[in-house]
This record gives C-alpha cells, sequence and structure tokens, in this order.
C-alpha cells in the first residue's frame, strides 16, 4: 500500500546531512514529499471553486463553494502531475480522468482525496493505471446521492459498491495497489479488512496523526492566501484594442485557489532561501466535464536543480558577499522553467492559457513566457523593478501582450522566504518540521537507531 506519509528518502535526509558536514551552505528547510505534495492537491481539488449562479449573495459564496463535496484527484506520470481534476456534475472524478486522458492513464499513479467507487475503479484498472492511493475519507457517493431512492436503497448501493470494489481488487494485476477502506470503522477494523494485494504499511499508529498533520499543513497554506478582502487586480501594460478583445481574467475565487496549488509546490523547492511555485492552466473552447469546467491543467513546477542532479552537487549559496562561483543562480530552474518543460498539455494559441506563479516572474522567464504563448500571469510585484545582481526583475513591467494580475496581499511573497517566515507560513514550517521529525523517527527505527 501506498501511505501518504511525508517521505523524504534516505538518500535525500542523508545528502542533505552530509551536505552540512561538507559545506557551510544552510541545509533547505523541511520539504513536502512528492506523495505528501499529491496528496494536498488532490485535497485540495476537492475545493475547486464551481460557478456559481450570479444572483447569490456574496456573503452565502464560501459556504456554497465549499460545501460542495466533490472529490479531487491528481494524475501521476513518471512522478509528475498531468492532471488536477474534481468530479463534475455527472461524472465521478474517476471517469473525468478516464475521458481525459484515455489511453495516457496507462502506467500513471493516481491520488484520489476519497476512496473512488466501482464504477470509476473498473475503468482505471481497465486503463491500466499503476497505482490508486486515496485519502481514507468517505467513498465517493455522490452519484448515488442523486438518485430518487431512499437511505436504505443508498446503504445497499454503497454496500454493493464496496463488494464490487473489494472483487476488482482482488483480481486486478499484482502491480495496482488500491487502498480502499476509509478510516472511519476504526484502526483495528482497517488492518483486520486488509489482505491479498495490499501491501502493509507498518506504521498504522501514525495513521490518524499523519492525517491531521497534512491536514494542518494544507489549511496553512490556504490560510496565508486571504479570499476575498484582497485578490489579483488587473496591471495593464497596453489598452485593450476593439481588433484584439483580451480575455477576462478568471475569477478571484478560482485565482486564489491556482496560487494555493502553486504555494504547495513551492515547498518542494531546491532553493535554500526561497520556495517558487508555479501552475498554467488553460481554458478550453467547449466545456469540460470536469468540476474545473473548461479548465484544464497544462503543467506545474517549483524552483529546483536540473534533473538528475544529486543535491548539493550546485552551489547553494546565495548571499551576496560570497564568491559569485558559489551562488545558485546559474544553476537554478525556475518554477516557471520546469512548468513549461515539463508540461503535459500543448500551450494553444486559440486558447486563453494563465500562469500563476508565487513570485514575480524574471528577465530569465519573461521571454519565456510570452514565447510559449501565455496570456495571462497571476503573481505579486513586489520583486519588479529590481536588479539584484544575479537575478533581475526589470522587464516583467514592461512586458507587452501578457495580461497581469497582481496579488495584493502584503505580505503574499515575504511567506515564501524561509528567512523571513512568520504567521501562517511558520506554522506550516512547524507542521512541516513535524512531518518530517515523525519520518526522521521512521527511518531511524527501520535502521535500527534509537529515535
Ligand atoms: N519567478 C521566479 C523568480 C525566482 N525564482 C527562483 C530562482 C531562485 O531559486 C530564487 C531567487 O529568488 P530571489 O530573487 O528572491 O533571490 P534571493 O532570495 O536569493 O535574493 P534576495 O535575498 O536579494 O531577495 O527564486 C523562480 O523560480 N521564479
Amino acid at each position: 500500500m501506498y501511505w501518504p506519509t511525508v517521505s523524504h528518502s534516505m538518500s535525500e535526509l542523508q545528502s542533505c546531512s552530509g551536505k552540512r558536514k561538507q559545506m557551510s551552505a544552510q541545509c533547505h528547510g523541511p520539504r513536502l514529499s512528492k506523495v505528501n505534495l499529491f496528496t494536498l492537491l488532490s485535497l485540495w481539488m476537492e475545493l475547486f471553486p464551481k460557478e456559481e449562479p450570479e444572483d447569490i449573495n456574496q456573503n452565502d459564496f464560501v459556504s456554497l463553494t465549499y460545501s460542495t463535496r466533490g472529490t479531487g484527484l491528481v494524475v501521476v506520470r513518471d512522478q509528475r502531475v498531468v492532471g488536477l481534476h474534481c468530479s463534475g456534475p455527472e461524472l465521478h472524478v474517476g471517469q473525468v480522468a478516464v475521458i481525459r486522458h484515455g489511453p495516457r492513464l496507462a502506467a500513471s499513479d493516481l491520488y484520489f482525496s476519497r476512496r473512488p467507487c466501482a464504477t470509476c475503479l473498473k475503468m482505471l484498472i481497465n486503463a491500466g493505471v499503476s497505482r490508486i492511493s486515496f485519502w481514507p475519507g468517505d467513498p465517493e457517493m455522490s452519484l448515488l446521492a442523486v438518485r430518487p431512492n431512499g437511505t436504505d436503497s443508498i446503504s445497499q448501493e454503497a454496500m454493493l459498491d464496496a463488494i464490487a470494489s473489494e472483487k476488482l481488487k482482488s483480481n486486478s494485476q499484482p502491480h495496482i495497489s488500491v487502498v480502499v477502506q476509509p478510516v472511519a470503522p476504526g484502526l483495528q477494523q482497517f488492518v483486520e479488512e486488509t489482505s491479498g494485494n495490499f501491501c502493509m504499511e507498518p506504521y498504522f499508529s501514525n495513521l490518524r496523526q499523519n492525517m491531521r498533520e497534512l491536514v494542518g499543513v494544507l489549511a496553512s497554506v490556504a490560510a496565508s492566501v486571504p479570499l476575498l478582502q484582497h485578490g489579483f487586480y488587473r496591471k495593464d501594460s497596453q489598452p485593450a484594442t476593439s481588433e484584439q478583445p483580451q480575455p477576462q481574467g478568471v475569477s478571484q475565487e478560482i485565482a486564489r485557489h491556482c496560487i494555493v496549488q502553486a504555494r504547495l509546490l513551492a515547498y518542494r523547492t531546491e532553493d535554500p532561501k526561497v520556495g517558487v511555485g508555479a501552475v498554467i492552466w488553460a481554458e478550453g473552447k467547449s466545456g469540460g466535464c470536469d468540476g474545473t469546467g473548461r479548465l484544464y491543467l497544462v503543467g506545474c513546477g517549483y524552483n529546483a536543480y536540473p534533473v538528475g542532479s544529486e543535491y548539493g552537487q550546485y552551489p547553494q549559496m546565495d548571499t551576496k558577499q560570497q564568491d559569485r562561483q558559489r551562488r545558485k543562480y546559474r544553476y537554478i530552474i525556475h518554477a516557471e522553467q520546469n512548468a513549461l518543460t515539463f508540461r503535459s498539455e500543448e500551450i494553444r494559441e486559440e486558447e486563453n492559457t494563465m500562469l500563476f506563479v508565487t513570485k514575480c516572474p524574471c528577465d530569465e522567464c519573461v521571454p519565456l513566457i510570452r514565447g510559449a504563448g501565455i496570456k495571462q500571469i497571476y503573481t505579486t510585484d513586489l520583486d519588479s523593478g529590481k536588479d539584484k545582481g544575479d537575478i533581475s526583475y526589470l522587464r516583467f513591467h514592461s512586458l507587452q501582450g501578457v495580461l497581469k494580475f497582481i496579488g495584493h496581499y502584503s505580505d503574499f511573497e515575504k511567506h515564501m522566504s524561509k528567512k523571513d517566515a512568520q504567521g501562517p507560513c511558520s506554522s506550516m514550517l512547524n507542521a512541516l518540521g513535524m512531518l518530517q521529525r515523525h519520518e526522521g523517527c521512521r527511518l531511524a527505527r527501520e535502521n535500527k537507531l534509537q529515535c
């Protein structure tokens, strides 16, 4: 079974401590493991804002939006996020994935925010996915809920669904590992009922604690981007012309949602000083089957050293007084660069493609963003106009042909800098620190060390 705990790989932790001995550079702070990132993104996708009818009172918005019990799903291929989905008005999120990815689902890993139903499961197993993991919340019951039956028939349906799920699980290929048990009936029952092609996670006693801490991380990140009182405002460098009508921006709620995704990604940074995350979404021409409506993910990334590097292979220093050769800037791949390089969808000229990035694009990235055909940027301009020597932010202001929406959060960007961590960010780091400590204990136990 693949369980969503923080899982810094042994080599990750070792290279980190090894580096401490070899170099005076600071070690990067606690990082989200990939699995935790995927898990949190799937939970956050449950809350993807739905388009609401216009006559809804603004005060009702939060409760209406957040009371929707969708299911979130993250599709991962080769350890990279290639799809962020949530269930639509008619389709479960597993069905959405089949429609959107089709044969490309083969060999993918799927992270559900709830137990997938038997209908989704059979199609996903048939598509040849490698692994299905899910957060042990309630089963996805939304289709059952709309059936005009009484409560008894719903529970009977749920029981039949559970039986079918078990059968699908036991008949599936050995390389498919499905986690199909909500935590509600209790840990004991959970351990008793798991068998067959489940591989046992030895630390079930930490299950609830892990869940609580992970949800705490998500809540802290979400809380650090305020909802309605601030927001993203358009900053035009070029007025719209009648020949070239400019696309409207997404709603504040969607912008905020995507920036929170970017901020979650930023906690995978390899930069010891500042984490940056970027997500690219596009607006399709036709309405989609997804709970995201016409929006679909194009790509996402965070700042890190080139793929395949061992931690510590490149300079980490960023203190301006240090020898320039020892600084990181020439080696780090920026969040936008990773999002563009590893995108899973093409950027289509006729569609509105939007970049959400937690830090102002630098001069290296501005021409890439424009050249790639991005139409809108949602970011902060805190660094705009600055020349820091090895990295400068002079071109963003005069960037033409891309609509800029600037987040008006006083310390929006500052929070992403670990040296300045305060308030919600420091509670996030505390939560991450707890997770890392927990994981450190696990690794220590595995190596028969005193924890
Ligand atoms: N849009 C951006 C902007 C920056 N970065 C990354 C590249 C580096 O990893 C780091 C550099 O950020 P800063 O400009 O904040 O650099 P420092 O924190 O080192 O500088 P200072 O202390 O002067 O603020 O951020 C990124 O991925 N995407």
